[in-house]
């Protein structure tokens, strides 16, 4: 680095020095914690989204967001040129910088990383980072934080694209580095022309459109609410109410809703009532969106079970993945002129179609996967599942090793990628496939692939996608629940005094240290019928997380309780016994 490259770092650095006594880490999904400890981390988060647009000679991005996470917690995510997460190559950068003790100590991992990655020092402007915020409070001061950051690097800009959720962020990267128009009204207009056009084509298929209902959404109190309206007006034929807008009156960022604390606590959130919404097609996104679930009030309880359990049935990122695989397969089946309809999938097998061969898809999960969910969509839409550890960077580069790939966390963060040769081959045969029907499959496809965002899961697009199928299926959200039930599961989390204590296996269905947790664990499963449990460190929250299936829900509840138990004794908890 030169003189001068070095002068300018230090002067801008000495003005965010590191709080006292913080440790961070990048964790699953980027840094999150109190807002006021953050200056310093986002300030150099903005130095390394510099120096990865001044290696990669492309644009990067910058989200300030902590999701799901309190209001008064912030965070800050990095994407790469291709849209997707930050290379995972380069986060034990952002831990190095992050943690710098000193400005002179900062500096040197700067150099460290200059000379590693061969980072040429530019005059003119030739990096180029995109910055974005959620709703909270504190995020204009961290977005300021993250410009001087990536302003301290010679060489590179910074543009403040404003109050966008996190998939909008994504997307506009990937966009813009593709040279294709990537301002927020592009975005809009790309995936309400895509949907409209799938509600054209929907005419052509045998479905019936019997929901006419609009779909009830509870916008966590966040940035997605404002950005769902605005979808609204743009795509008249989607029926939509959003509730949790974060209007005064309505209540905290993810306080006591949001898709977070519905998928987790499975009770219903604020502002949804009984009897009034009963039977009712609702669905729930997070903070910054990137996450969707479903839920729906049933008429009444089937299973007697008078927990917390029974307030609400949840279609969770399961059920997404599992209704999206159908229509995927379903439209592959008509190009590969097979018999079956999109209705009929347990004639579902391998789709070879013509001209272009067998196509290969996937459903990726994780290990929170619901054992029935992997169960239907292997056996049912006969669809290869594959499995990564938790967070969507290893989710979505699994889902890239095939034609298409459907990712989704059981929580709901997740979308569909098509890799770009069958793209472009179905571009073209949505023109030169002899059969009007081949024509227009493969034209439902070009739409999803438009549709879907290609960078990260998105709840926005997912809604789109969820309400095209359900419509193509003619289907309530009821019909669409029954697909399969659910096995019952809970998850829970225990303090402890260190996280790190808790290693797993890669897969991380297994703790491989402490030792004598996993024995103490498999001796709790054994005790229940088709029981389940795993435990992993959180790597977003300080907390270890607890999973437990079994074949009832008492059961499910008291094998995750009993686990917790042998959690706190065994790796360290705090505070009371759980
Ligand atoms: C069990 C669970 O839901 N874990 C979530 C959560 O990660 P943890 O590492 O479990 O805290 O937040 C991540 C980021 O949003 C998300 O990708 C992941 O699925
Ligand atoms: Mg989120």
């Amino acid at each position: 680095m030169e003189l001068e490259d070095k002068d300018l770092l230090r002067k801008q650095a000495a003005l965010f020095p590191l709080p006292k006594g913080v440790k961070f880490s990048y964790g699953t999904a980027g840094f999150r914690t109190d807002a006021a400890l953050l200056p310093s981390t986002v300030f150099r988060m903005g130095v390394l989204a510099a120096l990865r647009s001044l290696c990669t000679k492309r644009a990067t991005g910058l989200m300030i967001t902590a999701s799901h996470n309190p209001v008064h917690e912030n965070g800050v995510k990095l994407a790469d040129p291709s849209g997707g997460m930050l290379n995972v190559a380069w986060e034990p950068y952002s831990d190095m910088l992050a943690n710098a003790p000193d400005v002179e100590n900062f500096l040197q991992i700067v150099e460290h990383i200059v000379k590693r990655e061969n980072i040429q020092s530019a005059n003119a402007a030739s990096g180029e980072v995109l910055l974005a915020r959620d709703t909270r409070p504190s995020g204009e001061a961290l977005v300021s934080a993250a410009r001087q950051g990536v302003e301290a690097v010679r060489g590179t800009v910074a543009h403040d694209m404003g109050v966008l959720t996190t998939p909008q962020l994504h997307w506009m990267v990937r966009s813009f580095n593709n040279g294709v128009p990537a301002s927020e009204s592009d975005y809009f207009h790309q995936l309400s022309d895509s949907f409209r056009m799938l509600v054209e084509l929907w005419h052509a298929n045998t479905g019936d459109l019997t929901h006419s209902e609009e779909l009830i959404v509870d916008a966590a109190n966040g940035v997605g609410a404002s950005k769902l309206t605005r979808l609204q007006h743009l795509t008249t034929s989607l029926g939509l109410q959003v509730r949790n807008s974060g209007n005064e009156g309505e209540g905290l960022l993810n306080d006591g809703v949001g898709a977070d604390f519905v998928q987790k606590e499975k009770v219903l959130p604020h502002g949804f009532q009984l009897p009034a919404d009963v039977g009712k097609r609702c669905a729930s996104i997070d903070g910054d969106a990137d996450r969707l679930v479903y839920f729906y009030i049933p008429e009444k309880h089937e299973d007697g079970y008078s927990g917390p359990v029974c307030t609400l049935h949840l279609l969770d990122g399961d059920k997404i993945a599992a209704i999206f695989g159908l229509f995927i397969i379903g439209q592959l089946h008509i190009l590969a002129g097979c018999k079956s309809s999109v209705s009929d999938a347990t004639t579902a097998h391998k789709a070879v179609v013509p001209g272009y061969g067998e196509v290969k898809v996937a459903v990726v999960q994780t290990a929170y996967a619901n054992g029935a969910s992997t169960n239907y969509i292997k056996q049912v839409l006969g669809l290869e599942v594959a499995t990564t550890p938790t967070g969507v960077k290893h989710l979505h580069k699994k889902a890239e090793q095939y034609d298409i790939g459907i990712y989704f966390e059981a929580n709901g963060h997740g979308t569909i990628l098509f890799n770009e040769i069958f793209s472009q081959w179905l571009q073209d045969a949505s023109v030169q496939q002899k059969e009007a029907e081949h024509r227009q499959a493969a034209k439902r496809l070009v739409a999803v692939n438009e549709m879907v965002n290609q960078a990260v899961g998105d709840a926005l697009s997912g809604i789109l996608m969820v309400e095209v199928v359900l419509r193509y299926q003619g289907w309530s959200v009821e019909q669409w629940d029954s697909m399969y039930k659910d096995l019952p599961s809970r998850q829970l989390k225990v303090k402890v005094k260190d996280r790190a204590v808790i290693i797993t296996t890669p897969d991380e269905t297994r703790v491989a240290s402490p030792s004598s947790l996993q024995e103490a664990i498999d001796t709790e499963v054994g005790k229940y019928k088709g029981g389940r449990a795993f435990v992993r460190p959180s790597g977003t929250e300080d907390v270890v997380r607890v999973y437990a299936e079994a074949s009832s829900q008492q059961s499910a509840d008291a094998l995750a309780q009993a686990v917790c138990v042998l959690v706190y004794h065994l790796a360290g908890g705090v505070g009371p016994e759980p």
